[in-house]
């Protein structure tokens, strides 16, 4: 039987939500990841280094006895986040980065920056400390199409950003065109995520047979080249690439719904997806680097030091899996996958 086994993966771009809902994904996480870089959109946002010690130690809480894990908190910016704050931050040892939303681009977004510049103060602060920026990276105006908004927000803001502060760190979060990928290529001390549903499809999905909500993310899927283009940056070995799941829970009630929320369910299974992406372009030997050193190196953090193993078989997705409200579809709902990760 073929089986692959990782040094055990970090996931650097996760909702792990509040409530009831934490702790119905926590445990996938666990399974499959020893830390994540956990999202600060909750309702309200996690602003300040207060909030982010408090959600900290709700998820600390919620981890199923016995399992080892480590969330790395981050702090949501707005147009109100201060210098002060950034300070606070790096002095608490377990905020890793502060996250950028456009104001209205996504989920929860409503309280974030309404335009770049009004932050200068804050990332001057960040730069001073090295504190990394992760970028919900597309813009807003409505008049921008929907499939060019992360390629004009690097073009009208990101790259000005890098301009005025070129030593600070930023993470083009769940990159989904060549554009950003070769902006990434392009810029110093820049690095990006890379979900799978983003390395798996292309925008069709979305209409196959029907209208699908649940391969709807934000940014939204895009053309097969982009697909492409991105399964070749992940694949290549650069460690500018990393995992990021962006797993984002909703319940199927406002999923299925008439202006259904932005997000794919794949903590669950994560890694099976990943294999399968990496083993299309026949690149497994680069799962390890890309799902487990790359992302700690950038963050400056030890790699870990237990394993994981995948095994080649194939399996049934479930269906649903239960979430307050009403359930929770993971990406591929029902359908097989051909890796399977071992319990340990
Ligand atoms: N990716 C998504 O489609 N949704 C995320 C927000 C985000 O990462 O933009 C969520 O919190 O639901
Ligand atoms: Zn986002
Ligand atoms: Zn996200």
């Amino acid at each position: 039987m073929q089986t692959l086994t990782l040094i055990q993966p970090d996931d650097w771009h996760l909702h792990l939500r509040d409530g009831a809902a934490l702790k119905a994904v926590l445990p996938h996480t666990v399974r499959q990841f020893s830390r994540a870089i956990v999202m600060p959109n909750l309702k309200p946002p996690v602003r300040s280094v207060e909030e982010a010690r408090a959600y900290r130690h709700r998820i600390l809480a919620a981890i199923p006895s016995g399992k080892q894990f480590e969330p790395l908190m981050t702090l949501y910016l707005t147009d109100n986040t201060s210098p002060a704050e950034i300070m606070a931050a790096q002095a608490s040892q377990f905020i890793k980065a502060v996250k950028y939303y456009p104001a209205g681009a996504t989920t929860h977004s409503d309280l974030g920056v309404t335009d770049l510049r009004r932050c200068d103060r804050v990332f001057e602060a960040m730069q001073a400390v090295d504190m990394p920026l992760l970028l919900h990276g597309e813009v807003t105006d409505p008049a921008v199409d929907v499939f060019e908004r992360e390629a004009v927000f690097i073009e009208k803001h990101l790259i000005p950003l890098k301009q005025r502060y070129p030593n600070l760190r930023v993470v083009l979060e769940h990159i989904t065109t060549s554009e950003a990928v070769q902006f990434v290529l392009a810029t110093d001390k820049t690095a990006a995520t890379i979900t799978p549903q983003h390395l798996l499809f292309n925008r069709n999905i979305l209409f196959k047979g029907g209208i699908r909500p649940h391969y709807y993310c934000l940014p939204i899927l895009k053309q097969e080249e982009h697909r492409q283009a991105i399964l070749q940056a992940a694949t290549s070995g650069n460690p500018k690439f990393f995992l990021g799941t962006d797993s984002a829970p909703h319940a199927r009630n406002r999923k299925e719904n008439s202006c259904g929320c932005a997000g794919c369910y794949t903590a669950l299974h994560a890694l099976e997806l990943y294999a399968e992406a990496f083993e299309s372009v026949q690149a497994l030997d680069k799962l390890e680097a890309f799902a487990s050193f790359y992302g700690p190196d950038f963050y400056r953090l030890p790699r870990n030091g237990t394993q994981i193993t995948l095994v080649k078989t194939t399996w049934n997705i479930p269906q649903e899996i239960p979430f307050p409200e009403s359930s929770l579809i993971p990406l591929r709902a029902g359908e097989a996958i051909t890796w399977k990760m071992m319990e340990n």
